[in-house]
């Protein structure tokens, strides 16, 4: 029997899981959260019982790195003679010319490494992640599957910016991320709600990362996110959709170079930046501070108006879907962003929304508004496997 181990590094997290099999099933999965600061391992088994949770010395816990040791450690220890044949890594940015799941080879690895200042959050710990698993696994296959692949085939004005047409050229593109997860969810849709997948839905892929992407016929048109994840709603430590006026006068008058303003861009904005608490929803959540409570206000709000662009883009809607560690998790974000909504055909039941339902819009409700459980790991594992 052959296993693949599956990285999926993402801006404060690092899931992974180990899948056996050509038609790849899980035998343990998990995650470390919060990365670079009180950093804890979870592993489940294939039900999602609890079979570690603690947390990484401190040493461990400052980083993806630290964190990537402990997994594989954590692996390899329980199973010292499983055979990992494939490695399966979510790779954020796939530039122009990575459409698809693909080997890695040194030629692909170097290319990757050009598009790192394109996501600076993720792409640096995702070619680490790669490069970690070659010295561990140097008989497996890697494959680099992209959050960008999925959103390949948008239509040119959701694709380009009012830019002179050299620059669209040269790939100043809006790529779109999460792809991985929004492949999964238009899958899972059209296993389990045919009908709404065949119809036009809106993902909330809202994590430590976030974004929304418009699906019809459970094919991407359009996504929050453009040339880099920093792009559409505010997210833990990102700023969202900015006036590019902000970014001339942070340089002109403020005298910020490219590093001083991509560190406030992409590590000290979003909810952390706004309420000066934290970036964790669950923390926002918990606090008594006005500036927290105005942070929370300030996310659902931006959910809210991108819902109606991409209800707009999509020419009607049918169906909304929350995902993401936000999105499955946090009742009452879903709540604030679908109040008001009634003339979009939204109404929320509050008890399904509370229990965490998978539909929790009221039987009357012209929208349905679904949550759903991403798993980006299955969707790479698929792939690594499919590639051999
Ligand atoms: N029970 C919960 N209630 C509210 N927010 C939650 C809950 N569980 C997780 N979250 C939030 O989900 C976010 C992390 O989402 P996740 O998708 O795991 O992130 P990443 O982008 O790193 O993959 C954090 O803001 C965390 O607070
Ligand atoms: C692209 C992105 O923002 O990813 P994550 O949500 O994992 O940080
Ligand atoms: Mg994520």
């Amino acid at each position: 029997m052959t296993f693949a181990l599956v990285l999926n590094a993402g801006s404060s997290s690092l899931k992974f899981g180990l899948f056996e099999g050509r038609h790849p099933g899980l035998i343990v999965g998990g995650q470390v959260e919060k990365i670079g600061g009180a950093a804890v391992l979870h592993l489940r088994d294939a039900e999602g019982s609890s079979l570690v949770d603690t947390a990484l010395p401190p040493h461990a816990a400052g980083d993806h790195a630290g964190a990537l040791t402990a997994v594989l450690h954590e692996i390899t220890g329980r199973f010292p003679d499983a055979r990992i044949s494939a490695v399966g890594h979510r790779v954020v940015h796939g530039g122009m010319d990575y459409a698809a799941p693909t080997v890695i080879t040194p030629k692909v690895l170097h290319d990757l490494e050009q598009l790192e200042p394109f996501a600076p959050l993720h792409q640096p710990h995702n070619l680490a992640g790669i490069r970690a698993a070659l010295a561990a696994f140097p008989d497996a296959r890697q494959v680099a599957c992209f959050d960008t692949a999925f959103h390949r085939n948008h239509p040119f004005v959701n694709d380009t910016f009012a830019l002179p047409r050299s620059y669209y050229d040269k790939g100043v593109r809006r790529y779109g991320f999460h792809g991985l997860s929004y492949d999964y969810i238009s899958g899972a849709l059209a296993e389990t709600a045919p009908t709404l997948h065949a119809g036009r839905v809106v993902v909330a892929h809202l994590g430590n990362g976030a974004s929304m992407c418009g699906l019809l016929g459970g094919r991407s048109i359009a996504s929050s996110m453009g040339f880099s994840a920093l792009d559409g709603l505010p997210m833990g430590t990102r700023s969202g959709q900015l006036d590019p006026g902000v970014v001339l006068y942070l340089m002109d008058t403020e005298r910020m170079d490219a590093a001083a303003i991509s560190d406030l861009l992409y590590r000290k904005s979003g909810l952390l930046g706004m309420s000066g608490v934290s970036s964790d929803m669950r923390t926002l959540l918990a606090s008594d501070a006005p500036s927290a409570r105005e942070a929370v206000e300030y996310f659902c709000f931006r959910i809210r108006r991108e819902l109606g662009g991409l209800a707009a883009a999509l020419e009607g809607l049918d169906a909304v879907v929350f995902t993401g560690g936000i999105g499955e998790n946090a009742a009452p974000v879903r709540a604030q962003v679908c109040r008001g909504l009634h003339w979009l055909g939204i109404e929320l039941d509050e008890d399904r929304n509370l229990r965490n339902d998978r539909v929790i819009s009221t039987d009357l409700s012209r929208v349905r508004v679904l949550v759903m459980p991403t798993n980006e790991e299955i969707v790479i594992a698929r792939a690594a496997m499919a590639l051999g």
